[in-house]
């Protein structure tokens, strides 16, 4: 990675494309990577993937696609001339492979949720799964390499444990990151911007605390210093 900026992913969680292009405007230099999620995407925000890219601006495309194979190889090869560097589905084999056969050789990286931040051990149990969260982020990583993804999106707290899964060479991208004293959120797994990077991620995403300051561009300078 050439630019420290690379490392930290804005999330444009946001409602409206408008409004997402004036924070991008505010932010200026100081993030060169957005990540437009659903509730922007079902706003009309998909139009801005490339028109930020278009800008040299680079752009995650987080619609976490779930569904048969055939749907979701569809729906990705409908994607992979938007311009996006990175799109995400969920980590289930039969989808993970379906995205990749839809990306092609053209299209996005394609990053697999693993375990989202949102969820601790109580969630995981609620929603059905046995395994402890730190086994079943390494199993679906596990099974993520043999389906051919690009990337893993998972907790900072499990990124050692993913990287001795994945190698050197293939993406470790954890949202659940908070400035020491921010507001957590739903966040359950949780880590500060220097934590994650000591931890070995290629690249956090961080929403709330960017998108809800007062000056988001220092936020966002604060943020890839802490991670230099
Ligand atoms: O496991 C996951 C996967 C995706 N996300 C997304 O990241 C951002 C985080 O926003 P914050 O405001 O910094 O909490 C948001 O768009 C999520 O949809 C995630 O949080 N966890």
């Amino acid at each position: 990675m050439t630019d420290p900026r690379d490392r930290l992913i804005v999330a444009l969680d946001l409602g409206d494309p408008r409004e997402a292009e004036a924070l991008v405007e505010r932010i200026g230099d100081g993030a060169t990577f957005y990540k437009i999620g659903y509730r922007l995407a079902y706003a009309g925000g998909l139009a801005l993937v490339p028109k930020l890219a278009a800008r040299g601006l680079k752009v995650f495309l987080d619609l976490k696609l779930h569904d048969i194979g055939n749907t979701v190889e569809e729906g990705v090869r409908a994607l992979t001339d938007l311009g996006a560097t990175f799109l995400t589905v969920h980590a289930y084999p039969q989808t993970m492979r379906a995205a990749v056969r839809g990306r092609g050789a053209a299209g996005p990286k394609i990053l697999a949720v693993t375990v989202l931040t949102s969820y601790d051990a109580a969630d995981a149990r609620e929603a059905g799964y046995a395994l402890p969260v730190p086994d079943l982020v390494a199993q679906r990583a596990r099974q993520a390499m043999e389906a051919g993804i690009d990337g893993i999106v998972c907790s900072a707290i499990e990124a050692g444990s993913v990287r001795s899964v994945i190698g050197p060479e293939r993406l470790i991208v954890t949202p659940g990151i908070r400035p020491a004293g921010a507001e957590t959120g739903d966040q359950k797994r949780v880590m500060t911007p220097g934590q994650a990077r000591a931890a070995g991620i290629d690249h956090v995403v961080v929403g709330r605390p960017i998108t809800g300051a007062a000056d988001p561009r220092a936020v966002a300078q604060r943020i890839v210093a802490e991670m230099a």
